[in-house]
């Protein structure tokens, strides 16, 4: 166990919360966002990230439930302006954990990460008045196998935390995710 991570483990088996140590002091405060022996220490995961993205969103909006069929991009996120809920989809069908999600607050408040294999349905919500939302991938971006997994799928059941009466601010793409039925898996 890395001095400086820490690792909590969730619902899905190989998604993990990551959680860097921070330093505080008078000034503020310093943290390594990412280090790769550390990461490689804490969690026994031999990843290599090639592509870093960000995105800013507005509250409510709500990006996903994204995932690449071919190229299939392992995900580092965080959150590093206001607040989200992350939601992941496991949609491998020899995973013992297949169908399930999990669902956690990532922001920039709480400084913690999540490591996502690849393979896995992601998207989040934002639930601040706005959003910066980094990640780093295992693979590069490969919009031809792109495919979206409906938000809102009862067979899925993903417990939003949206208020009654509050749509989510969605493009047309993902508003028209595969139901679950639909969906290609793995
Ligand atoms: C993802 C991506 C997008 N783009 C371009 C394509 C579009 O012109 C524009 C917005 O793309 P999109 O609407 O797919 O962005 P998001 O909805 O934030 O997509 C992401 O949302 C969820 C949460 C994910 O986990 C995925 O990493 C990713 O699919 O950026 C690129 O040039 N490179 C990229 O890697």
């Amino acid at each position: 166990m890395s001095s400086k991570l820490q690792i909590t483990s969730t619902a899905i088996h190989d998604v993990l919360i990551v959680e860097p140590k921070v330093f505080g002091d008078e000034r503020g405060w310093f943290t390594e966002s990412f280090n790769a022996l550390d990461f490689a220490a804490a969690t026994g995961l031999d990843v290599q990230f090639v592509q870093d993205n960000h995105s800013f969103s507005r509250q409510w909006t709500l990006r996903g439930l994204h995932y690449q069929l071919e190229q299939t991009q392992g995900k580092l996120v965080r959150v590093v302006a206001g607040s989200v809920f992350d939601v992941v989809v496991d949609i491998r069908k020899d995973s013992p954990t297949y169908g399930k999600w999990v669902g956690v607050e990532l922001s920039a408040q709480n400084h913690k990460q999540m490591w996502i294999p690849a393979k896995l349905a992601h998207g989040f919500l934002v639930l601040s008045e706005t959003a910066e939302f980094l990640y780093k991938t295992t693979n590069y971006y490969h919009p031809q196998s792109e495919a979206c997994l409906a938000w809102n799928d009862p067979t899925v059941g993903i417990d939003w935390p949206l208020p009654a009466g509050i749509q989510p601010n969605m493009n047309a793409k993902d508003t028209a995710g595969f139901s679950w039925d639909a969906a290609p898996k793995f």
